[in-house]
């Protein structure tokens, strides 16, 4: 980091420094995974333009962020992902990233690299193609994993696998998609399946919820190398033979939160203080619309930054 990042960067009240901003640009989705929350439906005419995501990018830059990351929804369900991408990229971010279902992944992998994406995320829980159907609805697993693999090729890096893993759904899948990411150079994620406020069925998390204690025993013993991503909500890594599994366990975990360095920005075009939260966001977007200034905007920034609390806590 140079010292005018140094200089430039923003902690909240809990002396947590904010890093990266994870920004969702649509609530719009091709697929419809049975533990989604999907946070209500804005219509693509509402959604947030490039010239408006530049804009609070800007900003973002402006209090010492370093990493970007799209959402959705499905962010690449946007025609104009290419060009989002782009106006990022011309701000000299650290790190550019996507979090996406990989479907459409194939066709836009080469020109978001050319755009200067860094790196992608794709959710793939399965490489059963009756358990894809079951989990997401429809019947895309050979899109996704096509995409997968033409990330890898045209040097995404790293590319990583988000796997959710569900008690008797797809939790014993875990080696075959571990050998099939080391097969292709990809870091395996691990998810715990997490339960929010605006869950509509609790009940799906009592059923589907898988303890992944005894499986972390497990790549610990596995392991010839563990490490901890300081500024990533204190994640551990588990390096076994040449492959890497990322575990991200977020429920009840103070450790969690109290290493959290992530802002966001809502497909409404609100700052979302934490992902678990839907009680404290902060408008953002009209006054954008609005043509404020700069410094006016980057006041509503502190003041998102503001309300950020740890979510588990002691
Ligand atoms: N509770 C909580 N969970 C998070 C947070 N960020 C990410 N997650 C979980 O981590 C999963 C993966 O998120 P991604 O968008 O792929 O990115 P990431 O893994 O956080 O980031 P990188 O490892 O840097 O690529 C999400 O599905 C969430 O379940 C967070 O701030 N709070
Ligand atoms: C909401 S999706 C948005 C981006 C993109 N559509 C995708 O699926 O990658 C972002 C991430 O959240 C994860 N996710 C969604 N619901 C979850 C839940 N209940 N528990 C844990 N992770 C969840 C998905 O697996 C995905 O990796
Ligand atoms: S692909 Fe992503 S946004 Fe779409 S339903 Fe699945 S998790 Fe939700
Ligand atoms: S739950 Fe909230 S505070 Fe905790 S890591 Fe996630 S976003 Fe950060």
């Amino acid at each position: 980091m140079n010292k005018t990042e140094k200089r430039n960067r923003v902690e909240d009240r809990y002396n947590r420094p904010i890093i990266s901003l994870r920004i969702s640009i649509t609530n719009r989705c091709n697929i419809n995974c049975l533990y989604c929350h999907h946070d209500g439906m804005l219509p693509s005419d509402k959604e947030m333009t490039p010239d408006e995501i530049f804009k609070i990018l800007k900003i973002a830059k402006s209090i010492g962020v370093e990493k970007i990351r799209f959402s959705g929804g499905e962010p690449l369900i946007r025609k104009d992902i290419v060009e989002i991408i782009k106006k990022t990229s011309s701000l000299k971010f650290k790190d550019i990233s996507i979090t996406s279902n990989g479907i459409l992944l194939e066709k836009y992998a080469q020109d978001l690299f050319d755009a200067g994406l860094n790196r992608v995320n794709v959710s793939f829980d399965t490489l059963n193609p009756s358990t894809y159907k079951t989990i997401t609805t429809k019947n895309y697993l050979k899109e996704a994993k096509a995409g997968i693999l033409k990330a890898v090729e045209v040097g995404l890096s790293p590319v990583k696998i988000n796997m959710v893993l569900m008690k008797g759904i797809n939790d014993n899948e875990v080696m075959d998609m571990f050998n099939f990411s080391k097969k292709n150079g990809i870091i395996l994620q691990l998810i715990e399946l997490i339960e929010s406020d605006n869950c509509e069925d609790k009940a799906f998390n009592d059923e589907y919820h898988f303890d992944l204690d005894p499986l972390e025993n497990e790549l610990e013993k596995l392991a010839t190398k563990v490490k901890t991503r300081e500024f990533m909500q204190d994640r551990k890594k588990y390096f076994i033979g040449n492959g890497e599994i990322e575990i991200v366990r977020p429920m009840d975990n103070t450790k969690f939160c109290e290493n959290c360095t992530r802002l966001r920005i809502t497909p409404e075009g609100k700052i979302k203080p934490c992902l678990l939260r839907n009680d404290n966001l902060v408008d953002l977007i009209t006054m954008v619309r609005e043509g404020l200034p700069e410094e006016k905007l980057k006041q509503i920034f502190l003041d998102g930054i503001n309300n950020r609390e740890p979510y588990y806590n002691q």
